[in-house]
């Protein structure tokens, strides 16, 4: 039990305390944890400098230990009654603060884990082949992805220009995306980084993650499909990739831990062994305020623990504040896909909003938010938060006047 006030059965209790980095109209971005709807300024309870950076990468680098020793000690301040003197002054009510990008990206890598996605994907993108590729169960496939675009939640997004070509053009035209999607996806972040030459094992997780956020992959799935053969994902993905504000704990994560499905074939010996790192995370995405899917995270067939096993097999590091995120996380019911190009098949079947209006993908001024909850102890549950963004019209090409009559729309 806290000595503070809390919501009751906040997911933001005593069991979750996620970091996040926080300003305040007379004080520089700083760490702080959340604790119901309050930051706590970690900078100011605690003795590390570590805390008045404006980013999370130097505590990060600090590694599981002293993760441990500082949640321990921020648990003991919330408890118990004799610090409760010492720790209201830095205290700030939620409204109060600005919340920033928590944790500066460093390399990012987005992965492809959802059986279920791939294989709508795969069936929308390459009608004419198989709808798994034949690695997909061999490896985690992943892409690398641009860390300088990511943004946290409420972060603004503006329509990407690009060359795009429909399978009936004769030729590329170039304009705004007319096929703005989401992603609703899983982000890891990486605390200990690695020396060259180091891989780690799934068993070396929990060492080198530091905690999970929510990540909105924003795709222009137009620019996507004319530019993504032979070398995968590139300005159809760079423009924005958007992340919650609040880095949960794994430690925080005990209670979500499951076992992934069934893997077959049996994966090669260097993505096995270690504690199962499947989670059971419910996603929910709304579109102007309604529910549009319900994606579970249990579902997800490649662990994150795999993940960073694979990314590293060949000898290359990771570093403090690198993030890889899970892939669209979509389950097997319909309403339970975490994309719009799935949700309306890709434009044939449109969803209805319950203000009679349809999608198949987003339109200027639409609001996306992603949220989720984990179980915790006693059938409580924590929350991850939300990433939310807004979409803005595209901006004029500043080389490239739209009216330009080599536009073929
Ligand atoms: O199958 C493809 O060609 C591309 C799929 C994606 O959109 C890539 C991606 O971001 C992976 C994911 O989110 O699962
Ligand atoms: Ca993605
Ligand atoms: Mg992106």
């Amino acid at each position: 039990m806290t000595w503070l006030a809390v919501p009751e059965g906040t997911p933001f209790g005593l069991t979750n305390l996620p970091y996040g980095v926080f300003s305040t109209a007379d004080a520089a971005p700083r760490v702080g944890v959340r604790i119901g709807d309050q930051v706590l300024d970690l900078a100011a309870a605690l003795d590390d400098p570590v805390f008045a950076e404006p980013a999370l990468n130097g505590f990060l680098a600090q590694g599981r230990s002293r993760w441990d020793e500082v949640r321990a000690r921020v648990t003991e301040l919330l408890t118990d009654e004799r610090w409760r003197g010492t720790v209201e002054p830095a205290l700030l009510p939620l409204d109060r603060v600005r919340l920033h990008l928590p944790f500066a990206v460093g390399d990012y890598v987005d992965f492809y884990a959802s059986e279920h996605h791939a294989s709508n994907i795969g069936r929308m993108f390459r009608s004419d082949s198989e709808p798994l590729t034949p690695n997909w169960k061999h490896l985690p496939i992943g892409y690398h992805g641009r860390s300088g675009t990511v943004v946290v939640s409420g972060t603004p997004v503006v329509r990407p220009n690009g060359q795009r070509k429909a399978p009936t053009d004769a030729a590329p035209g170039f304009g705004p995306c007319r096929r703005l999607d989401i992603e609703a996806e899983v982000g890891f972040v990486v605390g200990a980084g690695t020396e060259p030459g180091q891989p780690l094992a799934p068993a070396d997780f929990a060492d080198h993650v530091f905690g999970v956020c929510l990540v909105n992959d924003w795709s222009a799935r137009d620019i996507q499909a004319w530019e993504y053969v032979p070398l995968g994902p590139f300005l159809g993905k760079s423009f924005a990739t958007s992340v919650s504000p609040w880095v949960v704990p794994l430690a925080a994560l005990e209670h979500a831990r499951v076992a992934p499905p069934v893997q077959a074939p049996q994966p090669l010996p260097y993505l096995t062994g270690g504690r199962p790192w499947g989670l059971d995370l419910d996603l929910e995405v709304r579109l102007n305020g309604h529910v549009v899917s319900r994606p579970p995270y249990a579902s997800m067939y490649w662990t994150p623990a795999q993940m960073l096993a694979h990314m590293t097999v060949n000898g290359a590091t990771v570093r403090p504040g690198d993030l890889f995120a899970s892939g669209t996380v979509s389950g097997p019911e319909k309403d339970q896909r975490g994309s719009l190009m799935e949700l309306s098949w890709g434009g044939q079947d449109p969803i209805t909003l319950p203000d009679g209006t349809t999608r198949s993908f987003l339109e200027d001024g639409d609001e996306v938010v992603i949220s989720a909850t984990a179980p915790g102890p006693d059938g409580t549950r924590i929350g991850l938060g939300e990433v939310a963004g807004r979409i803005l019209p595209a901006a004029d090409h500043p080389h490239f006047s739209q009216q330009d009559p080599k536009e073929q729309s």
